[in-house]
Protein backbone atom coordinates (compact mmCIF):
# COMPACT_ATOMS: atom_id res chain seq x y z
CA UNK A 1 0.00 0.00 0.00
CA UNK A 2 1.12 3.51 -0.45
CA UNK A 3 1.53 5.93 2.14
CA UNK A 4 -1.35 7.98 1.17
CA UNK A 5 -2.73 10.05 4.29
CA UNK A 6 -5.97 11.76 2.39
CA UNK A 7 -7.19 10.72 -0.67
CA UNK A 8 -9.98 12.77 -2.72
CA UNK A 9 -11.43 11.07 -5.89
CA UNK A 10 -14.01 12.89 -8.11
CA UNK A 11 -15.15 15.09 -5.26
CA UNK A 12 -18.12 17.75 -7.15
CA UNK A 13 -20.04 20.27 -4.87
CA UNK A 14 -23.17 22.06 -6.77
CA UNK A 15 -24.99 24.88 -5.24
CA UNK A 16 -28.26 24.87 -7.19
CA UNK A 17 -27.16 25.66 -10.99
CA UNK A 18 -23.74 26.12 -10.06
CA UNK A 19 -20.73 23.27 -9.90
CA UNK A 20 -18.26 24.94 -7.87
CA UNK A 21 -16.17 21.42 -7.36
CA UNK A 22 -15.88 20.15 -10.32
CA UNK A 23 -14.48 16.24 -10.03
CA UNK A 24 -11.74 17.26 -8.76
CA UNK A 25 -8.84 15.05 -7.45
CA UNK A 26 -5.82 15.52 -4.79
CA UNK A 27 -3.65 13.62 -2.69
CA UNK A 28 -1.76 13.96 0.64
CA UNK A 29 0.95 12.04 2.04
CA UNK A 30 2.00 11.13 5.53
CA UNK A 31 4.18 14.23 6.63
CA UNK A 32 3.55 16.38 3.20
CA UNK A 33 2.72 19.82 2.43
CA UNK A 34 0.55 19.61 0.10
CA UNK A 35 -0.92 23.43 -1.45
CA UNK A 36 -4.22 24.41 -3.48
CA UNK A 37 -3.93 27.32 -4.95
CA UNK A 38 -5.97 28.84 -7.61
CA UNK A 39 -7.66 32.12 -8.86
CA UNK A 40 -10.59 33.99 -6.48
CA UNK A 41 -13.68 31.67 -6.68
CA UNK A 42 -12.39 28.81 -8.24
CA UNK A 43 -13.51 26.38 -5.64
CA UNK A 44 -10.56 26.30 -3.23
CA UNK A 45 -12.80 26.05 0.26
CA UNK A 46 -15.47 24.51 -1.42
CA UNK A 47 -12.96 21.87 -1.82
CA UNK A 48 -11.56 22.49 2.10
CA UNK A 49 -15.39 22.05 3.24
CA UNK A 50 -16.13 18.80 1.16
CA UNK A 51 -13.20 17.31 2.88
CA UNK A 52 -13.58 18.25 6.13
CA UNK A 53 -17.00 17.78 6.33
CA UNK A 54 -18.43 21.21 6.59
CA UNK A 55 -20.48 20.39 3.74
CA UNK A 56 -21.57 17.10 2.26
CA UNK A 57 -20.15 16.78 -1.27
CA UNK A 58 -22.74 15.85 -4.42
CA UNK A 59 -20.36 13.35 -5.46
CA UNK A 60 -16.81 11.64 -5.19
CA UNK A 61 -15.01 10.15 -2.32
CA UNK A 62 -12.57 11.43 0.76
CA UNK A 63 -10.79 8.55 2.11
CA UNK A 64 -8.28 9.22 4.70
CA UNK A 65 -6.26 6.43 6.50
CA UNK A 66 -8.16 4.27 4.23
CA UNK A 67 -11.66 5.05 5.50
CA UNK A 68 -14.28 6.89 4.00
CA UNK A 69 -15.20 10.37 5.32
CA UNK A 70 -17.63 11.97 3.22
CA UNK A 71 -20.47 10.87 4.77
CA UNK A 72 -19.52 11.94 7.68
CA UNK A 73 -20.11 15.11 9.96
CA UNK A 74 -17.44 17.36 10.55
CA UNK A 75 -16.95 16.93 14.27
CA UNK A 76 -16.34 12.91 13.54
CA UNK A 77 -13.92 13.66 10.99
CA UNK A 78 -12.06 15.67 13.17
CA UNK A 79 -11.89 13.14 15.35
CA UNK A 80 -10.08 10.66 13.20
CA UNK A 81 -7.69 13.08 13.14
CA UNK A 82 -8.03 15.46 10.09
CA UNK A 83 -8.66 19.13 11.78
CA UNK A 84 -9.07 22.77 9.66
CA UNK A 85 -9.18 26.24 10.64
CA UNK A 86 -11.16 28.96 8.54
CA UNK A 87 -10.29 31.87 6.40
CA UNK A 88 -12.40 33.78 9.16
CA UNK A 89 -11.01 33.14 12.40
CA UNK A 90 -12.89 31.14 14.79
CA UNK A 91 -12.40 31.17 18.14
CA UNK A 92 -14.77 31.53 21.39
CA UNK A 93 -13.49 35.32 21.54
CA UNK A 94 -14.78 36.02 24.87
CA UNK A 95 -13.12 32.84 26.45
CA UNK A 96 -9.55 32.89 27.22
CA UNK A 97 -6.36 31.71 24.66
CA UNK A 98 -6.17 28.82 27.43
CA UNK A 99 -9.87 27.99 27.45
CA UNK A 100 -9.97 27.66 23.79
CA UNK A 101 -7.39 24.83 23.83
CA UNK A 102 -9.38 23.51 26.57
CA UNK A 103 -12.58 23.55 25.17
CA UNK A 104 -11.26 22.16 21.86
CA UNK A 105 -10.15 19.12 23.66
CA UNK A 106 -13.17 18.77 25.52
CA UNK A 107 -15.04 18.67 22.10
CA UNK A 108 -12.45 15.95 20.33
CA UNK A 109 -12.66 13.64 23.34
CA UNK A 110 -16.14 14.10 24.19
CA UNK A 111 -17.31 10.69 25.06
CA UNK A 112 -14.14 9.69 26.72
CA UNK A 113 -14.30 12.66 29.04
CA UNK A 114 -17.63 11.83 30.41
CA UNK A 115 -16.66 8.16 30.41
CA UNK A 116 -14.24 9.58 32.76
CA UNK A 117 -16.33 11.53 35.22
CA UNK A 118 -17.47 8.12 36.74
CA UNK A 119 -14.03 7.55 37.66
CA UNK A 120 -12.49 10.52 39.75
CA UNK A 121 -9.30 10.15 39.59
CA UNK A 122 -8.98 8.81 35.97
CA UNK A 123 -10.52 12.08 35.07
CA UNK A 124 -8.09 14.60 37.02
CA UNK A 125 -5.76 12.86 34.99
CA UNK A 126 -6.59 13.53 31.95
CA UNK A 127 -7.93 16.98 32.98
CA UNK A 128 -4.14 17.57 33.98
CA UNK A 129 -2.93 15.98 30.20
CA UNK A 130 -4.85 18.21 28.63
CA UNK A 131 -3.49 21.74 30.41
CA UNK A 132 -0.31 20.38 29.62
CA UNK A 133 -0.89 19.94 26.05
CA UNK A 134 -2.63 23.64 26.24
CA UNK A 135 0.28 24.56 28.11
CA UNK A 136 3.12 23.00 25.44
CA UNK A 137 1.26 24.45 22.54
CA UNK A 138 1.04 27.87 24.01
CA UNK A 139 4.59 27.83 24.68
CA UNK A 140 5.25 25.94 20.97
CA UNK A 141 2.97 29.33 19.14
CA UNK A 142 4.66 31.72 21.12
CA UNK A 143 1.30 32.42 23.37
CA UNK A 144 1.90 30.99 26.71
CA UNK A 145 2.12 34.81 28.31
CA UNK A 146 -1.20 35.05 27.30
CA UNK A 147 -2.64 32.32 28.33
CA UNK A 148 -5.15 34.01 30.41
CA UNK A 149 -6.06 36.86 28.20
CA UNK A 150 -9.13 36.87 26.55
CA UNK A 151 -8.79 35.51 22.75
CA UNK A 152 -10.64 38.60 21.89
CA UNK A 153 -7.62 41.08 22.54
CA UNK A 154 -4.75 39.28 20.60
CA UNK A 155 -3.53 40.79 17.90
CA UNK A 156 -4.66 39.18 14.62
CA UNK A 157 -1.31 37.22 13.79
CA UNK A 158 -1.67 35.87 17.08
CA UNK A 159 -5.33 35.02 16.72
CA UNK A 160 -4.12 32.99 13.57
CA UNK A 161 -1.24 31.51 16.15
CA UNK A 162 -4.17 30.62 18.16
CA UNK A 163 -6.41 28.81 16.00
CA UNK A 164 -3.10 26.46 14.90
CA UNK A 165 -2.77 25.54 18.34
CA UNK A 166 -6.15 24.77 19.15
CA UNK A 167 -6.03 21.91 15.95
CA UNK A 168 -2.70 20.89 17.34
CA UNK A 169 -3.70 20.18 21.13
CA UNK A 170 -6.39 17.79 19.07
CA UNK A 171 -2.84 15.54 17.89
CA UNK A 172 -4.16 15.60 13.94
CA UNK A 173 -2.78 13.69 11.73
CA UNK A 174 -3.68 16.08 8.81
CA UNK A 175 -3.65 20.13 9.16
CA UNK A 176 -5.77 21.80 7.05
CA UNK A 177 -4.92 25.62 6.82
CA UNK A 178 -7.62 28.13 4.71
CA UNK A 179 -5.34 30.96 3.85
CA UNK A 180 -3.41 30.96 6.94
CA UNK A 181 -1.65 34.74 5.93
CA UNK A 182 -4.07 36.38 5.23
CA UNK A 183 -3.46 39.75 7.00
CA UNK A 184 -0.46 38.88 8.44
CA UNK A 185 2.31 41.06 8.12
CA UNK A 186 5.90 39.89 6.67
CA UNK A 187 7.38 39.28 10.20
CA UNK A 188 3.78 37.28 11.40
CA UNK A 189 4.37 35.44 8.09
CA UNK A 190 7.85 34.38 7.99
CA UNK A 191 7.17 33.21 11.60
CA UNK A 192 4.14 31.43 10.02
CA UNK A 193 6.35 29.95 7.41
CA UNK A 194 8.88 28.14 9.81
CA UNK A 195 5.87 27.13 12.28
CA UNK A 196 4.18 25.40 9.85
CA UNK A 197 7.68 23.43 8.47
CA UNK A 198 8.09 22.51 11.83
CA UNK A 199 4.83 20.92 12.71
CA UNK A 200 5.96 19.17 9.52
CA UNK A 201 9.34 18.12 11.05
CA UNK A 202 8.62 17.92 14.02
CA UNK A 203 4.89 16.65 14.82
CA UNK A 204 5.21 14.65 11.97
CA UNK A 205 1.60 16.06 10.41
CA UNK A 206 0.81 16.58 7.07
CA UNK A 207 -0.23 20.05 6.24
CA UNK A 208 -3.14 20.68 3.57
CA UNK A 209 -2.94 24.56 2.60
CA UNK A 210 -5.29 26.77 1.09
CA UNK A 211 -2.99 30.09 0.49
CA UNK A 212 -2.71 33.08 -2.11
CA UNK A 213 1.37 34.32 -1.02
CA UNK A 214 2.81 32.90 -3.97
CA UNK A 215 6.12 33.06 -1.60
CA UNK A 216 5.11 31.19 1.52
CA UNK A 217 3.70 28.33 -1.40
CA UNK A 218 6.37 27.93 -3.47
CA UNK A 219 8.71 28.13 -0.34
CA UNK A 220 7.43 25.36 1.90
CA UNK A 221 5.19 22.93 -0.39
CA UNK A 222 6.33 19.34 -1.14
CA UNK A 223 2.98 18.98 -4.25
CA UNK A 224 0.87 21.95 -5.33
CA UNK A 225 -2.52 21.44 -6.74
CA UNK A 226 -4.16 24.33 -8.93
CA UNK A 227 -7.54 24.30 -8.85
CA UNK A 228 -9.54 26.63 -11.71
CA UNK A 229 -13.21 26.80 -11.68
CA UNK A 230 -13.89 23.88 -9.64
CA UNK A 231 -11.56 21.67 -11.69
CA UNK A 232 -8.11 19.79 -11.36
CA UNK A 233 -5.85 22.40 -13.75
CA UNK A 234 -2.10 20.77 -13.08
CA UNK A 235 -0.65 19.33 -10.17
CA UNK A 236 3.58 18.75 -9.53
CA UNK A 237 6.21 20.34 -7.09
CA UNK A 238 6.67 23.83 -7.16
CA UNK A 239 9.22 24.05 -9.96
CA UNK A 240 6.68 21.66 -12.32
CA UNK A 241 4.34 24.23 -11.16
CA UNK A 242 6.53 27.70 -12.13
CA UNK A 243 7.10 26.23 -15.34
CA UNK A 244 3.76 25.07 -16.35
CA UNK A 245 2.08 26.72 -19.05
CA UNK A 246 -1.55 26.28 -18.42
CA UNK A 247 -0.88 27.50 -14.92
CA UNK A 248 1.04 30.80 -15.91
CA UNK A 249 -1.77 31.30 -18.15
CA UNK A 250 -4.68 30.55 -15.69
CA UNK A 251 -3.57 31.62 -12.71
CA UNK A 252 0.07 33.04 -12.01
CA UNK A 253 0.02 35.17 -15.24
CA UNK A 254 -2.75 37.66 -13.65
CA UNK A 255 0.06 38.69 -11.48
N1 LIG B 1 -22.53 27.99 0.22
C1 LIG B 1 -22.48 28.39 -1.06
N2 LIG B 1 -23.61 28.58 -1.78
C2 LIG B 1 -23.56 28.97 -3.07
N3 LIG B 1 -22.41 29.18 -3.75
C3 LIG B 1 -21.26 29.02 -3.09
C4 LIG B 1 -21.22 28.61 -1.71
N4 LIG B 1 -19.92 28.52 -1.33
C5 LIG B 1 -19.19 28.86 -2.39
N5 LIG B 1 -19.97 29.15 -3.44
C6 LIG B 1 -19.53 29.53 -4.81
O1 LIG B 1 -18.65 28.51 -5.25
C7 LIG B 1 -17.58 29.08 -6.01
C8 LIG B 1 -16.26 28.68 -5.37
O2 LIG B 1 -16.09 29.42 -4.17
P1 LIG B 1 -14.92 29.14 -3.13
O3 LIG B 1 -15.11 30.01 -1.96
O4 LIG B 1 -14.78 27.69 -2.90
O5 LIG B 1 -13.64 29.64 -3.98
P2 LIG B 1 -12.17 29.91 -3.48
O6 LIG B 1 -11.28 29.34 -4.54
O7 LIG B 1 -11.99 29.40 -2.12
O8 LIG B 1 -12.10 31.49 -3.52
P3 LIG B 1 -11.16 32.51 -2.65
O9 LIG B 1 -9.77 32.30 -3.09
O10 LIG B 1 -11.70 33.85 -3.09
O11 LIG B 1 -11.42 32.22 -1.22
C9 LIG B 1 -17.82 30.58 -6.04
O12 LIG B 1 -18.49 30.88 -7.24
C10 LIG B 1 -18.72 30.82 -4.84
O13 LIG B 1 -19.55 31.93 -5.04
Amino acid sequence: MSNNLLVVRDLSMRFGGLLAVDQMALTVDERQIVSLIGPNGAGKTTVFNCISGFYRPTSGEVIFQGKAMHRLPDYKIARHGMVRTFQNIRLFREMTVLENLLIAQHMQAERNLLKGMFNTSGYRKKEDELADRAAYWLERVGLLEHANRESAYLSYGQQRRLEIARCMVTQPRLLMLDEPAAGLNPRETAELDELIVELKDQQGVAVLLIEHDMKLVMGISDQIVVVNQGAHLASGTPDEIRNNPDVIKAYLGEE
